[in-house]
């Protein structure tokens, strides 16, 4: 499957990252940054995805979702996690209804 390609082959560049320069790499700064420039990448690109669907820029909002998701890994990375980890935790949601979910987990409402 060409997305879980995709996805493993970003992990294991951020992976090598972590041995690299911060003078040579974005994400090998970032993570010298820590994880409180990471989060901050996170919530910024959040931000942009509301104002380019806001804007109704589709191809700006593809953008701006890939720098999200871009940035969501490298917090996973930061954490020792790899793009592998959600897409396991996708697979296991796959078939469970969000309302039968939601339900379960709070059985009197
Ligand atoms: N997919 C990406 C990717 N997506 C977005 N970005 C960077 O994320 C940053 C997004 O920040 P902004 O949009 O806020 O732009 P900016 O104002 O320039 O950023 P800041 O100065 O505010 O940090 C930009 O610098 C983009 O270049 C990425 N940087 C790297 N990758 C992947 O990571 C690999 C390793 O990158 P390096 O570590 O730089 O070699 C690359 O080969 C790519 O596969």
């Amino acid at each position: 499957m060409i997305a879980a390609d995709v996805l493993q082959h970003i992990g294991d560049t951020l992976e090598a990252r972590k041995e690299s320069s911060p003078s040579s790499s974005y994400v090998a700064s970032l993570f010298h940054k820590g994880e409180d420039a990471i989060l901050k990448k996170v919530a910024e690109e959040a931000a942009e995805v509301l104002m380019a669907s806001k804007d109704k820029d589709r191809l700006h909002l593809v953008r701006e979702v890939a720098d999200l998701w871009f940035h969501s890994m490298v917090l996973l990375a930061h954490h020792g996690l790899r793009p592998e980890d959600v897409l396991v935790e996708l697979k296991r949601r796959e078939g469970i209804s969000g309302l039968d979910e939601k339900a379960a987990r709070n059985p009197q409402s």
